[in-house]
């Protein structure tokens, strides 16, 4: 066999398809294609090629690598003030949409109050940096999570504020997703300058609007309906959440707030109304324990949510 031929065969049985020899001399040169691949995996495969090509005979081994843009789209998760359950239906719909088989991945911009590590079980992991990019945790949900929470110790997440934010942001949303398609963006709650800058910066496929049934959360609601009209991003839809209270004696249902707010404010703004998440202890507890409970078999109230998303994305324009 002569040298290329063996060079490529054993290129090939490390790479396959992905790596494509030339040799000039001595020197090998292989273009590798790592489309999909995480940080480490890259590295690794990297490593391995690079082994594989050297030889007997070869002098010098170059690796190109290469990589088609994966057209990965944003989900903004939004609301108008805190505490309305934006956090808790980002994790939910992250691994419901996980479930479906797309490749999810999560990130936590609440610079306020990060909960993510907590509601997705991965508390005290620290994610590296590789090439200058943050690699995503794993979480036991199939998502990938990248935390503002990770980044800071939890009483000095407050001390950040607008330029520094937005940068620190930024380097969440641009960690290195891999084969992610799906981005789960669980933005600070509010409609100030921070999310403003977010969602002109990274350009959202579109957002899910999260309101409680209460009037003034609903006003709330609509401000961050015009941060994306401002932003020129569609609004996938709005999801009541603390939609009535599941009693968790009998399971009957009551509506301390009203009920039909959400909706109806939905239809007068002409937005998809995605569905309700009612105010249930199971909901919390679980949330607290870092077991959300779009990952239980019996989960009937996130699924439906994330199945309207992942229409929404099938039909939407791409490349917006
Ligand atoms: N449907 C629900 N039933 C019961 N508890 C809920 C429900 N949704 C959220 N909670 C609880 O309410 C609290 C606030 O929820 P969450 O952190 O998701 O809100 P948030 O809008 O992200 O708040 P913040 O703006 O502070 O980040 C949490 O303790 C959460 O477990």
């Amino acid at each position: 066999m002569s040298m290329i031929d063996t060079v490529k065969a054993a290129v090939a049985a490390v790479a396959g398809k992905r790596a494509n020899v030339r040799m000039e001399g001595a020197k090998a040169g292989v273009v590798l294609d790592a489309t999909g691949l995480d940080g480490a995996d890259r590295h690794a495969l990297e490593e391995q090629v690079k082994a594989a090509a050297m030889q007997p005979g070869v002098e010098d081994v170059r690796i190109v690598l290469t990589a088609e843009k994966l057209e990965r789209r944003i989900i903004a998760v939004a609301s108008g003030k805190g505490g309305v359950g934006k956090s808790t239906l980002s994790a939910n719909l992250a691994i419901a949409l996980a479930r479906m088989g797309r490749k999810t991945g999560l990130v936590d911009a609440d610079i306020y109050g990060p909960s993510q590590p907590r509601l997705m079980a991965a508390e005290g992991v620290k994610p590296v940096a590789q090439d200058g990019k943050l690699q995503p945790v794993a979480t036991p949900y199939g998502v990938s999570l990248l935390s503002m929470g990770q980044l800071v110790e939890p009483d000095k997440a407050i001390a950040w504020r607008g330029p520094m934010a937005a940068g620190a942001l930024s380097q969440l949303v641009d960690g290195d997703w891999g084969a992610t398609d799906t981005l789960i963006l669980d933005l600070p709650p509010g409609t100030g300058d921070v999310q403003l800058t977010m969602v002109q910066k990274h350009r959202p496929a579109g957002a899910v609007i999260v309101s409680t049934p209460q009037d003034l959360a609903l006003i709330d609601a609509r401000r961050a309906i015009d941060l994306f009209a401002k932003a020129g991003v569609p609004i996938i839809g709005l999801v009541e959440n603390m939609a009535g209270y599941c009693c968790p004696h009998c399971g009957g249902l009551s509506d301390p707030f009203g009920s039909g707010g959400a909706e109806a404010a939905a239809a007068e703004l002409g937005i998809p109304f995605l569905g309700r998440v009612p105010l249930t202890i199971a909901i919390r507890t679980a949330s607290d324990a870092g077991r959300p409970p779009a990952a239980g078999e019996d989960d009937a109230v996130f699924a439906p949510i994330a199945a309207q998303v992942a229409n929404w994305l099938a039909q939407a324009p791409r490349g917006g």
